[in-house]
């Protein structure tokens, strides 16, 4: 089994209270240890060829919204493909208001600007999944990513208003309207990817939209800041998202990479289109018909920001490949278990990466109930 993590407990690397500033630290000749990852993960100049159309293809959703036949059907074998290479694939014409991304995007560009301290007072408490956090110092003691998130819940109840509250105070500010108008647009839109997915894997149309209609989700703003280190440093390392879907939608700096056999390749960024990416429990509940896509990203002289938007079943439900992909060829390959039990895995006995699932089921073997 993989070996678990030095989790908040351990002795970091450096303090809590050690201010990640990026300015200055892109001033000096090198960085902190912690700050340099291992030479066989860092970006190469190789790994910046943009993926072509048929490694992320682009999948137009206009067909689906007017319900026309034809436009489902090269939709649905556009994401079969895509699920069955990669586990990625963008939309265009996803019906989100353009003017509700611009919105979101300058209220996360007002946030990642206030002072340091400032954003600290909605800072994420150790274990838990939301809040601020700046390069996860006090958290992790090597290879910490260079960014900075804010992590909310959107559903079932929202912490937007308690994070937002503690950050600006009574300050009146459009932000807590702004997060959840997007976080409830990106629950909507999931449900209909869900759709278009149970299509994709032969099974009827509302097959997985009524095992999410109660979902758990969380909305997760990224901001990357530029690193004149970027050929050491990663703004996320390697990893596969342990949730079912992301929904991501990045601005017009690169830096999300898939990885592509031994190589990595990057997503154009596109402002009018999400990118859609398989994870660990929709893995799960195909029984590996779709893989989690692995992916990172790197830095680079410019800012960038993402908003990542992980949906998940709820805490409760039992996660357990659907029986329609289980028979004598093909037999159950997981053991099933809630998204309390992974989620908690992964915030405190774990360090997401690429082999998240797989240390989950070793951890689920040997802990009988887990924690
Ligand atoms: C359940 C989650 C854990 C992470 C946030 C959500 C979904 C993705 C996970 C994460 C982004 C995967 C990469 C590593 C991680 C530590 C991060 O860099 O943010 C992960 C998140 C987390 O554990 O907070
Ligand atoms: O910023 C990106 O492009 C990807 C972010 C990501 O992978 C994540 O938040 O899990
Ligand atoms: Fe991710």
């Amino acid at each position: 089994m993989a070996a678990l993590f030095p989790l908040d407990s351990s002795s970091p690397a450096i303090p809590p209270t050690f201010n990640f500033s990026p300015a200055a630290l892109n001033q000096a000749a090198t960085l902190p240890a912690c700050f340099l990852w291992p030479v066989s993960e860092c970006p190469r100049p190789e790994h910046a060829r943009f993926a072509e159309d048929d490694e992320v293809p682009t999948v137009d959703l206009a067909g689906f919204w007017q319900g026309d036949d034809e436009g489902i059907g090269i939709a649905v074998e556009k994401i079969q493909k895509a699920c069955t290479g990669l586990g990625v694939f963008q939309i265009i014409n996803h019906g989100v208001d353009l003017d509700v991304l611009k919105r979101v995007h300058n209220e996360a560009s007002r946030l990642f600007n206030l002072p340091l301290d400032q954003k600290q007072r909605g800072a994420r408490v150790s274990g838990d999944s939301f809040g601020f956090t700046n390069s996860f110092i006090g958290r992790y003691a090597s290879n910490l990513p260079w960014k900075e998130t804010l992590s909310l819940q959107i559903t079932p109840s929202s912490n937007v208003e308690t994070y937002l509250q503690k950050i600006y105070g009574d300050e009146d500010n459009h932000a807590c309207s702004t997060f959840k108008k997007y976080g409830s647009d990106m629950e909507k839109l999931a449900l209909e990817l869900m759709e278009l997915l149970a299509l994709s894997l032969e099974l009827p149309r509302d097959r997985l939209k009524k095992i999410f209609k109660k979902n758990f989700s969380i909305l997760r703003a990224n901001y990357f800041p530029p690193s004149k280190h970027n050929s050491q440093t990663l703004g996320i390392g390697p990893h596969t998202d342990p949730i079912s879907l992301t929904i991501l939608h990045q601005d017009n700096v690169p830096g999300l990479q898939i990885h592509k056999e031994d190589t990595w390749i990057t997503v154009k960024p596109n402002v009018n289109a999400f990118v859609i990416n398989i994870g660990d429990i929709f893995q799960v509940l195909s029984n590996d018909r779709y893989k989690s896509m692995e992916h990172r990203v790197v830095n680079s002289l410019h800012e960038r920001k993402s908003f990542a938007y992980f949906f998940s079943p709820t805490f409760e439900a039992l996660v357990v490949p659907l029986p329609e992909f289980v028979d004598l060829e093909n037999p159950c390959r997981y053991k099933e278990f809630t998204w309390a039990q992974y989620l908690t895995f992964t915030q405190k006995h774990y360090r997401s990466d690429t082999n998240t699932l797989l240390a989950f089921q070793d951890y689920l073997a040997l802990n009988d109930p887990p924690e």
